[in-house]
């Protein structure tokens, strides 16, 4: 592929503001929230630490993690108005559109009537989203009203737990834990860039994230992981997906899950993502999905120099721990609201509305003409 033109269209290369969260494919540096690499995080971070670390700049101590911990399990119930508009919303809704109704919805409850309540409102929502979204997946699926207090120690084994109706195993709620840690934050991505605008205008956080909701949701963007998985499942084996991708490729179609904006030759996340899609995949005897997601991987590499994005593997990944396919978006959103909420607060404390300019390409200064006229 030729070197990317970052000029032009969808703002590509612009400095659009600054930040001090993350940087994003920046030479010698790669991935880092705060200044730690992904990698490390990944590897020996938890997602609470990794969301401590995000909203307050530097890793919490023990205290600060315990405790951090206790308050986000004390606020995982749903107020029963908010239940009782999760369970009218039908079985066939997408989810995501069922998370940003449930923001949305606990915007109107809990409403942030003060910047100075950001915190809280958003460790409110940290644990609140899994609850939301199982809430009314098992209540629109199954018919059943779960209890969504549980005392796990995590995020991630909450999703679990509420999503399989018993505590997961270790290995699950340690992939789910890293992919939560993946996900978290990306520099001005375009769900960011929305929160951040909306942010801008003086609103309050429910609006930022809903807004945001609304942009993570598109296929270019995280809704990517559910198509992936949508295109991979299609196939029975390497051989057939190769052909398939290459036809494909000669029709011009996007593959999803790969490709991004911003990194050139690979995005950090993949190996980190496609290591546990691995490890999951010989535990449930997979030998049909991961080899099909490694030919196209390899595809996608010889024939257009393009390669699997965070979304690619996570799709594999998510589908060996039983988790359906029209839920894979909606962990994004559990996961980016970290991200989401840390740049809105950073715009806030630095703020001037955003709001750029067009260049006009329309008509020259004409006169109105009368109906009857025209
Ligand atoms: C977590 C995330 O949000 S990561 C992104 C998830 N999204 C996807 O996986 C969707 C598929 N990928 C894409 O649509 C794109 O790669 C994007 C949206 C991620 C980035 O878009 P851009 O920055 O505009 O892409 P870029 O400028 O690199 O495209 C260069 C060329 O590669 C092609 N290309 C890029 N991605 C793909 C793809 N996945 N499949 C096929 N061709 C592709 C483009 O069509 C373009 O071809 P052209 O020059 O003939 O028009
Ligand atoms: O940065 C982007 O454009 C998309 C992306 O990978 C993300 O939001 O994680």
């Amino acid at each position: 592929m030729a070197e990317k033109k970052l000029t032009g269209a969808g703002l590509r290369g612009q400095t659009a503001g600054q930040t001090a969260l993350c940087t994003v494919g920046k030479s010698g540096t790669g991935l880092t929230y705060r200044g730690y690499d992904i990698h490390e995080l990944a590897k020996y971070g938890t997602f609470e630490e990794i969301a401590w670390l995000l909203f307050h700049g530097e890793l919490p101590n023990s205290e600060e993690l315990a405790n951090y911990k206790k308050k986000l399990q004390g606020l995982r119930g749903l107020p029963e108005p908010l239940k009782q508009c999760l369970e009218l919303i039908p079985a066939d809704a997408h989810p995501m559109d069922v998370m940003r109704t449930g923001c949305s919805m606990l915007g109107n409850l809990e409403t942030e009537t003060d910047f100075s309540q950001q915190q809280d409102v958003t460790d409110r929502l940290l644990a609140a989203f899994p609850s939301i979204l199982l809430y009314w997946y098992r209540f629109s699926h199954d018919g059943v009203r779960i209890e969504t207090e549980t005392d796990d120690d995590t995020i991630a084994g909450h999703f679990l737990h509420l999503l399989h109706g018993k505590k997961p195993a270790d290995n699950h709620r340690r992939c789910m834990d890293a992919s939560l840690i993946l996900y978290a934050e990306h520099e001005f991505n375009a769900s960011t860039f929305t929160a951040r605008v909306c942010a801008s205008t003086l609103s309050d956080m429910h609006s930022c994230v809903t807004a945001a909701i609304g942009s993570l949701r598109g296929p270019l963007h995280g809704g990517a992981n559910e198509a992936a998985m949508e295109m991979i499942e299609r196939f029975q084996s390497p051989e057939e997906a190769k052909e398939a991708i290459l036809g494909m490729l000669e029709r011009k179609d996007k593959i999803m899950g790969f490709g991004h904006a911003i990194y050139q030759t690979s995005d950090p996340r993949n190996g980190i993502i496609k290591e546990w899609s691995k490890v999951l995949g010989e535990e449930v005897g997979d030998t049909v999905l991961y080899p099909v997601s490694e030919i196209i991987e390899q595809v996608m590499w010889d024939e257009k120099k393009l390669f699997p994005n965070a979304d690619f593997f996570h799709a594999s990944a998510y589908h060996f721990m039983g988790i359906p396919t029209k839920l894979f978006t909606p962990i994004f959103v559990c996961s980016r609201l970290t991200g989401w909420a840390s740049h809105v607060m950073e715009q806030r404390a630095n703020n001037r509305i955003i709001r750029p300019s067009a260049e006009y390409i329309g008509p020259e200064p004409r006169s109105w003409v009368g109906v009857e006229e025209r």
